[in-house]
């Protein structure tokens, strides 16, 4: 799960405890630093890890920066990697990521890149050590759902068949409890997703709903669907 976009605390802690997340991404160049109990305090009561990110960063020396600050303040080489190209997409840049990437993993980091669902880009990223990949179905906060399931499929394929197999994790532009499912039948190991809880009307429904979504659409993955046909084939066969 992410935290940002919900309407108040109370609401952020009743959709966290029933999606049953146990990993938390807390956006560090926009964490509350005034007092009272924000939301690292509500992460640690609950007992869910926060993974910082590097949510708003724009080049990878601002990114390598936030990731360093994050460990020195939160004591963990955990970072969800973000460098946005531009505002109005919140798409990640390709050049800036993958310098990020390198850099991070060089510096000691458990890296997990939010990147395009480009399978190449997947690659390149899982070559330069990152512990995860992380693409998009669609634009961060959109709900526009998976935009291309035969890339995110292929994303899966390719990072199975490498020489370092890492989890998929898809990541931003999920809209709705069957777009979750769906990620989990393309064979993604995980999903993240912010938007479409926090800011559903009924957070909390909704977020129990993508704990259900994510657990069918994982038993499904392993219950080996029917292969489609193109003409139709009777479910009881013919009587001899
Ligand atoms: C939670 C987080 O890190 C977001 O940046 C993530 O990409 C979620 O995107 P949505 O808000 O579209 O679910």
């Amino acid at each position: 799960m992410g935290t940002g976009g919900a309407a108040n605390m109370s609401v952020l802690e009743r959709a966290l405890v029933a999606s049953g997340t146990a990993l938390t991404t807390v956006a560090m160049r926009r964490l509350d630093a005034g007092g009272g109990p924000g939301v690292l305090a509500l992460l640690e009561r609950l007992g869910i890890e926060a993974l910082p990110n590097t949510a708003g960063c724009r080049t990878a020396a601002e990114a390598v920066l936030t990731a360093r600050m994050a460990r020195e303040a939160l004591g963990t080489d955990l970072v969800k990697l973000e460098v946005i190209a531009d505002d109005r997409t919140l798409l990640p840049d390709p050049i800036e990521l993958l310098d990020a990437a390198e850099q991070l993993v060089d510096d000691g980091f458990t890296v997990l890149p939010y990147t395009n669902d480009d399978p190449v880009l997947a690659s390149k990223l899982v070559d330069a050590g990152c512990a995860a990949v992380m693409p998009l179905g669609s634009p961060i906060g959109t709900g526009l759902g998976i935009r291309n399931p035969h890339n995110i499929a292929m994303i899966v394929a390719a990072t199975a068949e490498s020489g370092r197999p890492v989890p998929v994790v898809l990541d931003a532009g999920i809209g709705t409890a069957s777009e979750a499912a769906l990620a989990m039948e393309l064979g993604c190991d995980a999903v993240l997703l912010a938007t479409a809880v926090t800011r559903a009307s009924d957070p909390e429904a909704m977020a129990t709903a993508m704990r259900l979504a994510v657990e069918s659409g994982r038993l499904a993955r392993g219950a080996g669907r029917i292969p489609r046909r193109y003409w139709a084939q009777a479910s009881s066969p013919a009587v001899e």
